[in-house]
């Protein structure tokens, strides 16, 4: 029987919510598929301030070094907003997590599910055409990570800055996990950046046209990051592979989760270069929602079975939670936000879908 330790950081809003379904579907395939899962539960973001007095206390940091994987949920909220930016949750612990395991390939895959169009905020003509797409975004460097300095000067003329900072081997190695994933799918990589103002997407540019030299079958395109966000709205099949740094990733990711009609349903796996990972759900805490047991598990469910495939390499699980995913969305059953006004009424609750997904895997 294979036997793996699980690190399991719920953290803040929803996080605990989609969190818990997503135990239930380990246990599930734990049962099914005769693997032993040893968890070990620990507190991340702001209730690691309420409960330690630190985002990523050093017992987390040692739960999830001595782990074969992470499992995230989301953290930050508005009770921790007032804090000094270095103290807060979104970087004390998420930056800290993705800077000290090196986390720097992260998959972002985004699809429209079958018979699930009408879903799309989309012209029902352009979501026809369909829309599956792959955001690889740089996440342990470029503007989140240079130092930022604040506050300068007085008066109106007081400044803060922050530093967008790249090494040629940082965009090596992102640009090959892209090439990489589109020799797996479509076969092309769509550069986003802003090389007509930044240097750093100057340098983008010719890293990435080096590392295509190295894979001749893949077609590479370069395009500006504001021409991407109204390109994907018009031609969303255009897309396979985009390569996105860090800050662009995080914003273009937000528009693919909203394509496919949900945050909550967006997963993502962030991984080094031993295949350590940090799997998580693309979206945050969702503090709008939390506490009233209708967001959405399946970004978080999703990002288990990323975990499942990616780290562990139990690809039998990872199929069989997936393929239980897509059974329930064709089966209609959804939380609220994926359904029109007058048909909230038949929305279910995030264990009502957790259940259902545990069901089709028993
Ligand atoms: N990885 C993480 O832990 C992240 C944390 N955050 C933090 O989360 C907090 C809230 O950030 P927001 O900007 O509001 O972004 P958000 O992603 O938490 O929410 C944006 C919108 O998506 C909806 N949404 C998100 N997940 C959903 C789900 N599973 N089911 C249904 N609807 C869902 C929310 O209700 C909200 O309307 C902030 O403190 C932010 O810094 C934001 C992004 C990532
Ligand atoms: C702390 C933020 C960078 C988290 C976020 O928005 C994301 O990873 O998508
Ligand atoms: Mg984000």
């Amino acid at each position: 029987m294979s036997e793996y330790k699980i690190a399991v950081l719920a953290g803040d809003g929803i996080g605990p919510e989609v969190m818990f379904e997503a135990k239930k579907v380990l246990a599930a395939v734990s049962s099914k598929f005769n693997i032993k899962f040893n968890l070990s539960e620990f507190d991340v973001g702001g209730i690691a301030i309420d409960n330690h007095g630190h985002a990523l206390p050093d017992a987390t940091l040692k739960g999830c070094e001595a782990a074969d994987a992470i499992l995230f949920g989301s953290i930050g909220g508005p009770k921790w907003d007032s804090l000094p930016l270095e103290q807060r949750p979104e970087r004390a612990a998420l930056l800290a997590l993705r800077g000290h395991f090196d986390l720097f390939s992260n998959l972002r895959p985004a699809k429209i599910y079958p018979g699930l169009e009408a879903l799309s905020p989309l012209r029902a003509d352009i979501a026809a055409s369909g829309f599956d797409v792959l955001v690889i975004r740089e996440l342990t460097s470029g503007i989140y990570f240079g130092k930022p300095k604040g506050l300068e000067g007085e008066g109106e003329e007081q400044y803060a800055f922050d530093t967008m900072r790249y090494s040629r081997r940082e965009i090596r190695r992102i640009a090959i996990s892209a090439f990489e994933a589109a020799m797996k799918r479509g076969k092309k990589v769509t550069s986003v950046d802003k090389a007509n103002v930044l240097v750093c997407s100057r340098l983008w540019r010719e890293v990435t046209e080096e590392v295509a030299l190295d894979y001749p079958e893949v077609k590479l395109e370069h395009i500006y990051i504001d021409n991407a966000t109204m390109q994907l709205l018009r031609y969303p099949n255009s897309f396979d592979v985009m390569l996105c740094s860090n800050l662009f990733g995080d914003i273009i990711s937000d528009e693919c989760a909203m394509i496919t009609g949900s945050m909550g349903l967006l997963p993502s796996a962030s991984i080094n270069g031993s295949g350590f990972g940090l799997f998580e759900p693309a979206g945050g805490s969702a503090p709008d929602i939390a506490g009233q047991g209708i967001a959405n598990p399946i970004a978080q469910i999703l990002s288990l079975s990323m975990l499942l495939r990616f780290s562990l390499n139990e690809t039998a699980a990872a199929d069989a939670i997936d393929q239980a995913v897509l059974q329930t969305l064709a089966d209609g059953i959804l939380t609220g936000e994926l359904l029109a006004k007058e048909q909230r009424h038949l929305a279910k609750s995030t264990s009502e879908v957790g259940d259902y997904i545990v069901g089709l895997l028993a």
